[in-house]
C-alpha cells in the first residue's frame, strides 16, 4: 500500500510559486542530512517569529513543491517535500508545523506539514501515524518531541510496485564517495597534501628554466637547483604520505561497506533468501567490497593533485597564449567525452563480471556443501564441468572487460599525442606569423607536458571508478532491500482480539498463506490455488503437546514458520501468548519461542556455542545435565575438550540424530514459553526416540509444545493432533478419535502399523 503522502497530481500553480518551491527545495536540501532533532531545532528557530500560514497558502506551496520534486513514495521523498514546504512558507514570512512520525505499515517513518495541528491535505491515514516530532508555529513551549526517529536516517525502503529491482542497478559517484563520510579529517589532509605536491610540481618548469638560463655562464650550484632538488624530494614525500592515507581511507571504506552489508544481510526478511543464492551474497561481501578501494584511491589522486596540476597548468597555458590553450582544451575535452562514454560501458561490463563471479561462487559453494552426495553419486566430473563452464564464461567476460579497459589507455595516449601535434603545428604557425615568441612556445609545450600525466590519471580514474561503481551497484542492490523490521508493526496494531487465544497459547484463526506474494488488494478467495495454507484454524495450549501431521508438502513446516513470523499470512490471524502476533516486535515474539528447524542445523563452533545460541545465561552443569537428558553425554566423555569440543562446519562431525538431539538440548535450556519442533525424530533409532519423547514430555510441563512429525509413533500420545492435507486441516483430536473419523490419518497410521487404538 502506498499512502499518497502528498498529491501525485498537484493542482496547477503560478510560475512564481514554482520558483519559490525551487528555492525552498534548494535551501532545505542541506537539512535533509541532519538528524530529525537538529531539523526540529533549526525549523523552530525559523518559524518562531512569523505568524502561522493559512491552510490555503500552504496548499499552494505544497502543490508547487510536488510539481517541482517528482516522486514522494519514500521516507526520503516525504522528508524532502515537507521540509521544502516548511521553508517555502517561511520564505513567505509565514510558518507551519513540521512533523515526523511512525506509520504502522508499510512505512517506517513519514514527515508532513500541519496547520493548527491538522495535516495539510493529507488523507485520513496520516492520523494513524504516531507522531515523533512536531515544530509548532506559535511558541517554543508548544514544541513537542516524543523521541527521535529510530534507526537513524537509514535509507528508505519503498514497497511499491515501481521498486522492482532493475536488471543492472546503477550507483552514482556521489553515493560511492559518501562512504568516506567518517574520514573527513583524513580526506582534508589528503586534499592539502595534494595541493602542496601540485604546487611544488608546477614550480619545477620555472626552476628548470632558471637553471638553463643561468647555465649560459657555466654550471653553478644555484639556489634554483637547490629549490628544484628540494621541491622534487618534498613532492615525493608528500605523495607517499598521501598514498598511505588514501590506502587507509580505502580500507576504512571497504570495512564500512562490508560491515553494513553483513549487518543488512542478517536483518533481511526470510523471504529475501528464498530466491537469492548465498554464494552470490558472499561474493558481494568479499569481492565487490574490495573493489571500492581502487576507485577511491585512483579517483581521489586524480581529483586532488591531478586536478590541481591540471588547473594550475591550464591557467599558465591560458596566460601564455589563450588561443593555443583553447585549441588544446578542445582536443582534450573531445577525448574526455569519449572516455566518459567508455567508463559507462566499463561499469556495465564490470557489473556483469561480478554477477557471473557470484554465480560461480554459488555453484562451488553448493557443491562443497553436498560434497558427499556428489562423490557417492559419481557426479564429480559433471559438477566440475559445470563449474569449469561458468569459469570459462567468466574468463570471456573478463577478457571483454579487459578489451574495453585497454582501449582507454591508447585513446588517452592518442588524444594527448594529437593535442601535442596540434599545439606544435598551430604554435609553429603562430610563431611564424609573429603572434608568439619561440620561448613562449617552448614554455607552453613544457607546461602542457606537465599537464599530460595528471590528465592521463584523470582518464584512468574514470575507468577505475566505472569498475568500482559496478561493484558498488551490486552492494547497494542488497542494501536497498527493506530489512525485516521495516515490515514491523507496533502495539497499536492489535486488531481483533480472540477470547479463546489465552496466555501461553498459539492460535490460528482462518489463516491463509502463499509463498508467492499477492498484489495489494487481491482477493484471497480467487487465489486459492496459490495458497499453501487455506483457512487453517488450530490452537495449541500451554502445558500440552500439540502435533501436526500430514503428507509431505502439506504445509506443516509453513505453519511453524508463520508462528515465528518469517512470513506474514495473507489472511486470518495468529495469536501468540494471548496477543495478535503482529503486535510484538519480531525480537519480542522470537524471545517467546524456541524453534528447532527441520534439519536441525548446527552452527560451526563448539558444543557450548551451540547449546548457548541466544541464551548465554546457562552454567556448565546445566549443559552437562541437559546433554545427559538427550543421551549425548558420551560426546563430552570422549573428548578431553568437554563442552569446548569443536563441531565441524554445519555440524559435519555429528550424525544427523546427534544434531537433532543437540537441537532438543538447546530448547530444553531455553526460557521461552513456546517450543516448535519440526521433524525432530526423523533420524533417530528407536532407543533414542524414547529418550527424545521423554525430553519433549518434560518440555510440555512448562511450555506450549508444537511438534511436526511424519513418524506417528512419536506423536500418538499428543494431547491434540491436527491433520493437514493440501494446506487444509482435515481433522483434529487425539489418536483414537482420529483413527475413528479421519481417513487420511487412518491411512497414515496403517502404513506405520499404528492403526490400533491406544
Ligand atoms: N520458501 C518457499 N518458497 C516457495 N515455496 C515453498 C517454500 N517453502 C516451502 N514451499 C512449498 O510449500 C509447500 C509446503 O511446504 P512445507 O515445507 O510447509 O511442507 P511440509 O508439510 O512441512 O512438508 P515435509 O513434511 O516434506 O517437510 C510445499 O509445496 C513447498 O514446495
Amino acid at each position: 500500500m502506498n499512502i499518497p503522502l502528498f498529491p501525485e497530481q498537484p493542482e496547477e500553480v503560478s510560475t512564481g510559486a514554482i520558483w519559490l518551491a525551487r528555492l525552498a527545495l534548494l535551501l532545505s536540501a542541506p537539512l535533509n542530512w541532519l538528524s530529525p532533532r537538529m531539523m526540529e531545532k533549526i525549523l523552530s528557530r525559523l518559524v518562531r517569529k512569523y505568524p502561522p500560514a493559512t491552510e490555503e497558502e500552504v496548499k499552494v506551496i505544497r502543490d508547487a513543491v510536488c510539481t517541482v520534486s517528482r516522486r514522494c513514495r519514500s521516507q526520503e521523498g516525504c522528508l524532502r517535500r515537507s521540509l521544502a514546504v516548511a521553508v517555502g512558507t517561511w520564505l513567505k514570512r509565514r510558518s507551519v508545523s513540521w512533523c515526523t512520525g511512525y506509520a504502522l505499515e508499510p512505512f517506517r517513518a513519514h514527515a508532513w506539514v500541519e496547520v493548527n495541528n491538522n495535516p495539510v491535505g493529507e488523507p485520513e491515514e496520516v492520523r494513524s501515524y504516531s507522531k515523533v516530532i512536531s515544530v509548532t508555529n506559535t511558541s517554543e513551549n508548544e514544541e513537542k518531541s516524543q523521541g527521535e526517529l529510530e534507526s537513524n536516517n537509514s535509507k528508505p525502503n519503498e514497497l511499491g510496485q515501481e521498486d522492482q529491482p532493475v536488471h543492472i542497478p546503477r550507483a552514482s559517484i556521489r553515493q560511492l564517495f559518501a562512504l568516506t563520510k567518517g574520514h573527513n579529517l583524513e580526506f582534508s589532509l589528503v586534499l592539502i597534501l595534494g595541493i602542496l605536491s601540485a604546487a611544488l610540481t608546477l614550480l619545477q618548469p620555472n626552476l628548470v628554466a632558471d637553471i638553463v638560463e643561468q647555465s649560459n655562464t657555466g654550471f653553478t650550484i644555484s639556489s634554483s637547483l637547490v629549490f628544484l632538488i628540494l621541491s622534487l624530494t618534498t613532492a615525493m614525500v608528500l605523495t607517499t604520505i598521501q598514498y598511505y592515507m588514501l590506502q587507509k581511507i580505502g580500507e576504512g571504506v571497504v570495512y564500512e561497506a562490508r560491515t553494513n552489508l553483513i549487518s543488512h544481510l542478517f536483518r533481511l526478511p526470510i523471504f529475501e533468501f528464498d530466491n537469492r543464492s548465498v554464494g552470490d551474497m558472499l561474493s558481494r561481501i568479499s569481492g565487490d567490497s574490495s573493489r571500492l578501494r581502487m576507485a577511491l584511491i585512483q579517483g581521489t589522486i586524480a581529483l586532488t593533485s591531478g586536478s590541481f596540476i591540471v588547473v594550475g597548468a591550464a591557467i599558465g597555458l591560458a596566460l601564455k597564449d589563450s588561443f593555443l590553450f583553447l585549441t588544446a582544451l578542445a582536443t582534450i575535452l573531445l577525448s574526455f567525452i569519449g572516455i566518459l562514454f567508455m567508463s559507462n560501458i566499463i561499469q556495465k561490463a564490470s557489473f556483469r563480471v561480478q554477477k557471473e563471479l557470484g554465480k560461480l561462487s554459488e555453484l562451488v559453494e553448493r557443491d562443497l556443501h553436498a560434497i558427499r552426495t556428489i562423490r557417492s553419486t559419481n557426479a564429480t566430473s559433471i559438477e566440475e564441468e559445470k563449474a569449469t563452464q561458468q569459469a570459462e564464461h567468466l574468463r570471456k567476460l573478463g577478457i571483454r572487460l579487459a578489451k574495453i579497459q585497454s582501449f582507454m589507455t591508447p585513446i588517452s595516449n592518442m588524444s594527448i599525442q594529437i593535442c601535442g601535434l596540434i599545439v606544435l603545428g598551430i604554435g609553429g604557425y603562430r610563431v611564424s606569423m609573429g603572434y608568439m615568441t619561440i620561448e613562449d612556445l617552448i614554455a607552453f609545450a613544457l607546461l602542457l607536458y606537465i599537464m599530460i600525466g595528471p590528465v592521463g590519471q584523470i582518464f584512468g580514474a574514470f575507468s577505475g571508478i566505472g569498475e568500482s561503481l559496478g561493484a558498488f551497484a551490486r552492494i547497494r542492490e542488497l542494501l536497498d532491500l527493506a530489512i525485516e523490521s521495516d515490515y514491523d508493526t507496533n502495539t497499536k496494531v492489535t486488531t481483533i482480539s480472540n477470547p479463546s487465544a489465552r496466555k501461553g497459547m498459539v492460535v490460528f484463526e482462518k489463516v491463509s498463506f502463499g509463498y508467492k506474494k499477492l498484489e495489494f488488494g487481491a482477493d484471497i478467495a480467487q487465489k486459492e490455488a496459490e495458497m499453501i495454507l487455506k483457512e487453517v484454524s488450530l490452537s495449541a495450549e500451554y502445558g500440552k503437546r500439540t502435533a501436526i501431521v500430514g503428507p509431505s508438502g502439506a504445509g506443516k513446516s509453513t505453519v511453524l514458520q508463520l508462528i515465528e513470523r518469517f512470513y506474514d499470512p495473507d489472511g486470518g490471524y495468529i495469536y501468540v501468548d494471548g496477543k495478535d502476533h503482529r503486535s510484538y516486535s519480531r525480537e519480542e515474539l522470537r524471545n517467546l519461542i524456541t524453534y528447532v528447524e527441520q534439519n536441525a542445523p548446527v552452527l560451526p563452533g563448539t558444543l557450548r556455542d551451540n547449546l548457548l545460541i541466544g541464551n548465554t545465561d546457562v552454567s556448565d552443569q546445566e549443559c552437562y545435565d541437559v546433554l545427559k537428558e538427550v543421551n549425548l553425554n558420551y560426546l563430552i566423555e570422549r573428548s578431553p575438550d568437554k563442552l569446548d569440543m569443536k563441531i565441524g562446519d554445519s555440524g559435519m562431525t555429528l550424525s544427523g540424530g546427534e544434531r537433532q538431539r543437540l537441537a532438543l538440548a538447546r530448547s530444553l535450556l531455553s526460557n521461552s514459553k513456546i517450543v516448535l519442533l519440526d521433524e525432530l525424530t526423523s533420524n533417530l533409532d528407536s532407543l533414542n526416540e524414547v529418550v527424545m519423547k521423554k525430553a519433549v514430555d518434560k518440555l510440555r510441563e512448562s511450555k506450549t509444545v508444537i511438534v511436526v512429525a511424519h513418524r506417528l509413533s512419536t506423536i500418538v500420545d499428543s494431547d491434540i493432533i491436527y491433520v493437514l492435507e493440501h494446506g487444509r486441516i482435515v481433522g483434529s483430536g487425539n489418536h483414537n478419535e482420529l483413527l475413528d473419523k479421519v481417513p487420511l490419518y487412518r491411512e497414515l497410521a496403517k502404513e506405520q502399523f499404528l492403526d490400533k487404538v491406544i
